[in-house]
């Protein structure tokens, strides 16, 4: 008997066997470095928003490869600027250019160096230098100046210092939270922003009426979809002027009914118990009031807590009555019926979270914030220690200031109250205006929706993987029956 056998044979699978598998294995290395997102690779960008409150410097990051792809910037560092907004400087412009150092110092900390010539810097003035610019406009030109100064004096790549109107505000931040929702590339609907600051107030949302006024309306195409929205900006509706609006009629309305010495302003919105000196100037120094000239210049702040005679009060700082459109908010203002899902940032969230009032219905909020105005004061300052005195006696006005802005101005109703959500970041990133004007700025988001690639990254590499096993096994089973039919060939001739 002859066994036949080629001495040949085995070597030569074995060998094209291995060849096939490191073959592969190259493959997929290779793929998986090619398109491997390069996360080492990062641009930033910083925007300094200079509140009337205070300024923020936002540093933010995203791949340099992804740069017009929906939700791929991200907040990487904030830091508030020590002292009070860029427009408390009028009297001393150059110390608003100073303020911001420390801050600036920590950018450039944060960001690497070899990126510092390319990363823009702008600076947007809100509500706070509105106000200035109406009352002195040299004076804001000059803290404008000195801001614009210190920004050049730093390693980046300054782009402008400039009041920002109350419409880029409102929209910017519109842009801000559906951009972080991840909103705009979808046929979903769209976030309402509504954003309360110290001295303006901004709502905005994409409307199912018609909108009647021009300034009220804004058109943005953004990823290939058309947005029709509605904003509007309130000066002196923010929370800090608003305080000054209310008090400033009370105010009035006592001296009217009872001219003694001292005054006292009784006031529904503070704790029992809480009793301040203030000076009229302190009430009536701002461009949303007539001045009020007094001979007698301090008063008593007295707090009375009752939510109800509170609510009352604010109620005279909006005029529901005239209207010269279909349908408005107040004061005059077109506004179309709030429609959808709403963020509610800044203030609005300070408030409702310090409270605890941001998940409740809009009843058992108005029980909980009549309970909390009538705690008294001593209680107060108990329970909250830490606080700082100015936010915790003020906390019972801005939460009824909330209330009533959104209930009686804006016309949320009990059932719509459940479509705002009190947030103040989404994923790592404040909402607000800062990140939507960047985007804007920077041309990072396209009009038209940019090409995507077949599959996501993670898809492709689990396709690439899966295809090569796949091929793998193919072989294995082709090389197994290959050697059992050559074995029971052999047997077959022996
Ligand atoms: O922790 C907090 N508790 C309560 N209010 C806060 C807190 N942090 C900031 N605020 C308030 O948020 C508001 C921010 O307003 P901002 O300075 O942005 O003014 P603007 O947007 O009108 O120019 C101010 O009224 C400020 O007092
Ligand atoms: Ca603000």
């Amino acid at each position: 008997m002859v066994k036949v056998k080629n001495p040949w044979h085995r070597p030569v699978v074995i060998f094209l066997a291995a060849v096939i598998i490191v073959g592969i294995i190259i493959m997929v290395a290779i793929s998986v470095i090619q398109n491997k997102p390069l996360h080492q690779k990062c641009k930033y960008g910083i925007v300094l928003d200079a509140g009337s409150s205070h300024t923020s410097v936002f540093i933010y990051e995203w791949p340099a490869e992804k740069e017009n792809n929906t939700g791929m910037v991200r907040q990487k560092h904030t830091c508030n600027v020590q002292g009070k907004g860029i427009s408390s400087y009028s009297a001393n412009p150059q110390g608003a250019g100073a303020s911001l150092q420390l801050c600036m110092e920590e950018a450039k900390q944060k960001i690497p160096a070899h990126r510092h010539p390319e990363t823009p810097v702008y600076l947007g003035a809100t509500a706070g230098m509105r106000l200035l610019r109406m009352e002195n406009e040299e004076a804001s030109d000059k803290v404008l100046d000195s801001v614009a100064h210190s920004l050049k004096s730093y390693p980046f790549s300054y782009q402008g210092a400039r009041i920002i109107s109350g419409q880029e505000e409102g929209a910017f931040g519109w842009i801000t939270v559906n951009y972080l929702s991840k909103n705009l590339r979808k046929p979903t609907g769209t976030l309402g922003a509504l954003d309360l600051g110290g001295a303006s107030t901004q709502i905005t949302f994409v409307p199912q009426q018609n909108i009647e006024s021009y300034d009220n309306s804004i058109d943005f195409r953004l990823y290939g979809n058309d947005y029709h929205l509605y904003t509007h900006s309130f000066l002196c509706y923010g929370k800090d002027q608003a305080l000054k609006l209310s008090m400033g009629k009370k105010l009035e309305s006592t001296l009217k009914a009872d001219k003694t010495d001292p005054i006292e302003l009784r006031d529904p919105c503070f704790h029992p118990g809480y009793n301040f000196t203030r000076t009229v100037p302190n009430v009536f120094n701002t461009p949303c009031m007539r001045e009020m000239k007094l001979a007698n210049e301090t008063f008593f702040h007295v707090g009375l807590g009752n939510w109800s005679q509170c609510q009352q009060s604010i109620r005279k700082v909006f005029n529901t009555i005239d209207c010269p459109y279909s349908r408005c908010s107040f004061n005059g203002v077109f506004q179309p019926s709030v429609y959808g899902d709403f963020g509610a940032f800044s203030a609005f969230f300070f408030v409702m979270d310090f409270l605890n009032l941001t998940s409740d219905t809009l009843a058992t909020t108005k029980q909980k914030l009549a309970a909390y105005c009538s705690t008294p004061w001593k209680k107060i300052v108990e329970n909250h220690p830490n606080i700082k005195e100015k936010y915790l006696s003020e906390y019972c006005f801005s939460a009824t200031y909330i209330l009533t802005l959104l209930e009686d101005g804006y016309k949320f109703t009990s059932n719509s109250w459940k479509d705002i959500r009190f947030i103040m970041k989404i994923g790592d990133s404040d909402a607000g205006w800062t990140l939507g004007y960047m985007l804007n700025l920077t041309n990072m988001i396209p009009a038209e929706a940019p090409d995507t690639p077949l599959m996501p990254y993670e898809g492709y590499v689990t396709f690439m993987f899966l295809f090569s096993l796949l091929i793998l096994v193919l072989l294995l089973l082709v090389y197994f029956y290959f050697r059992r039919s050559t074995r029971t060939a052999q047997k077959d001739i022996i």
